[in-house]
């Protein structure tokens, strides 16, 4: 078998692609600077794609990697990747959220105290011959207050450095909880409108969304104390760049510090680039060693994980699965990918609802990664192999079936049983297995009990409870070579209607089966092949 193949198309640290090499298990091509064109013509090659904040991972992209498993960022902004798209094509996004956060909120913090004493505007004067102590006069950061917009992890670790220089912190982040604010010892603001009319300085920490665009613009920037100084580290495009010119150009504020720009790199005409009291840099939060070498191995090491072993870590478009569940619900999730499979060839083609009743043992584990499991491959028979665990969530929705879990804490017949009941206009359809041991097995289907392994080709069929119907199966298959190697009957009552579910070692033919049904004692034949 080949070995996975992973494109690096962003400087990452050298101990990332070591990493990512190590026991020779992958194949490994980093290739920086690619053109958009040079890396349309070859993603189709590659099963992962690492990059930082250059390469964009863009629709285009994501529609020619059709070969693509996995993009990983080296770093926390997944604004390079079209997550959608991704999503849409069952390819996992994953960053690496904490390992440049430290290296950030320095970087932050660096410019917060550089905008207070015009420390590089002094270091270039100097350099330029002069000797000028008027100009550069600043403000302490004692006893000031320093609004925090958006308290993750960056914002975190500026409130305790600012707490730390005595500054009194507010902060503004409403998914933040109330509690968490007072551990923090920082004071949690209903709204921007009423926190930046009270902030010295204000430092931006959330991503770029719909919601943040623009947060702050002219009317905000006006509504600041004058001589305000603002920081952002986050993301272009959180402030409004030409009401932020004109800002500073009226001293309504009083000076910036930028890392991050609307556009990157930032244009050479940048209106930006001509004003004395605003500090740029190029990007460089992340770009310590420390940060690098952390963010490098950190992705290295998580698409090894998913592309050698399935496990899911920092997923931005599903769930994180580790090792450690990964190997409590590893079986499950074998056989719910087996009752999916057969769910979805007893159910009409038109299904409204799936829901999923687990009960027994296994609530004790996280169940999220069977349901998904369950869902991708009941959903392959109507999207094909390119639905799988990642896009399955969007796939049910655009086909508007509704997806349900239920669960009971003990089911009586066995310790624990995974049921799966598909409803349409029609009328429900349903599955259940379990373990016998560690051995998987089909226990129920239609409510009815049953047993029979999940795998090969099953035979199901409804027939009346009269003698001789099983026989006159056994022997019409054995008539035409189709060996049973299991049989389960089911019967609701003596005489009444009976369900039956063998296990076959081969396909039986439509004129098997037109043969089995001609005597009217056998009816709702279906062959289920797992
Ligand atoms: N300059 C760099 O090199 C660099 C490096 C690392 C991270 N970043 C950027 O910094 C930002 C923060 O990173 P992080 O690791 O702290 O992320 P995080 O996810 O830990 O924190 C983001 C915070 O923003 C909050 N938030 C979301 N929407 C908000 C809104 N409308 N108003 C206020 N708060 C809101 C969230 O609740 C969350 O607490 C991200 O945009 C990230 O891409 C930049
Ligand atoms: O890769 C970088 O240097 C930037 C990283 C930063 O923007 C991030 O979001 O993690």
């Amino acid at each position: 078998m080949s070995k996975p193949k992973v494109l690096v198309a962003d400087p990452i640290a050298q101990k990332g692609i070591d990493e990512l090499a190590n026991g020779g298990s992958l194949d490994v091509t980093v290739k920086i600077g690619l053109k958009p064109d040079e890396l349309l013509a070859i993603i189709g090659e590659f099963n992962a794609l690492v990059v930082r904040s250059e390469t964009k991972a863009n629709a285009k992209v994501i529609e020619a990697a059709t070969n693509l498993k996995v993009i990983g960022r080296a770093g926390v902004g997944v604004d390079n990747v079209d997550v959608d798209a991704a999503t849409k094509r069952g390819i996992i996004v994953m960053n690496t959220p904490g390992g440049n956060t430290i290296s950030t909120a320095e970087h932050a913090f660096s410019l917060m105290v550089s905008t207070a004493r015009n420390i590089p505007q002094a270091d270039a004067s100097v350099k330029s011959g002069k000797w000028d102590r008027k100009t550069f006069v600043g403000v302490e950061l004692y006893n000031k207050t320093l609004a925090i917009l958006g308290m993750g992890r960056i914002g975190t670790e500026i409130a305790r450095r600012a707490i730390a220089f005595g500054m009194r912190v507010l902060a503004y982040d409403p998914y933040l909880s109330a509690s968490r604010a007072r551990s923090l010892q920082v004071e949690l603001v209903e709204s921007l409108d009423l926190i930046i009319p009270q902030a010295d300085f204000i430092t931006l920490h959330m991503p770029l969304t719909a919601e943040t665009k623009y947060m702050l613009n002219a009317e905000r920037l006006a509504k600041t104390k004058k001589g305000v100084r603002i920081v952002n580290c986050a993301r272009g495009g959180l402030i409004d760049e030409a009401a932020l010119v004109e800002a500073l150009k009226s001293k309504q504020v009083a000076a910036a510090a930028l890392d991050v720009f609307e556009a990157e790199p930032l244009p050479a005409e940048s209106p930006l680039r001509g004003l004395p009291n605003l500090i740029l840099t190029p990007h460089l939060g992340a770009s310590t060693a420390e940060a690098q070498e952390g963010v490098g191995i950190e992705v290295a090491e998580q698409i090894r994980a998913a592309l050698l072993s399935g496990e899911i870590r920092n997923a931005v478009n599903m769930p994180s699965i580790d090792a450690k569940t990964l190997a409590v619900v590893g079986p499950h999730i074998a056989l719910g990918e087996k009752l999916g499979h057969f769910l979805s060839q007893i159910a009409a083609k038109r299904v409204e609802s799936l829901n999923i009743n687990y009960s027994g043992k296994i609530n004790e584990a996280d169940t999220t990664p069977v349901t998904r499991s369950i869902l991708a491959s009941f959903l392959r028979a109507a999207g094909g192999p390119e639905v799988n665990v990642v896009n399955c969530l969007s796939f049910a929705e655009n086909l508007g079936i509704k997806l349900t879990e239920s669960r009971e804490s003990s089911q009586s017949d066995f310790a624990e049983l995974i049921e799966l009941t598909a409803t349409g206009e029609n009328g429900w359809v349903s599955v259940a297995g379990t373990f016998f041991g560690t051995t998987p097995r089909i226990v129920k289907v239609n409510g009815r009990h049953v047993e029979a392994k999940p795998e090969g080709v099953l035979f199901l069929f409804e027939n009346r409870d009269r003698p001789g119907v099983v026989g006159h199966v056994g022997t019409l298959l054995g008539k035409h070579k189709v060996n049973i190697a299991g049989m389960s009957l089911s019967r609701n009552e003596e005489g009444g209607e009976a369900l039956t579910l063998l296990n076959l070692d081969s396909v039986p033919s439509e004129a098997i089966i037109k043969e089995l049904t001609a005597g009217g004692d056998i009816h709702s034949v279906q062959v289920v092949q797992l």
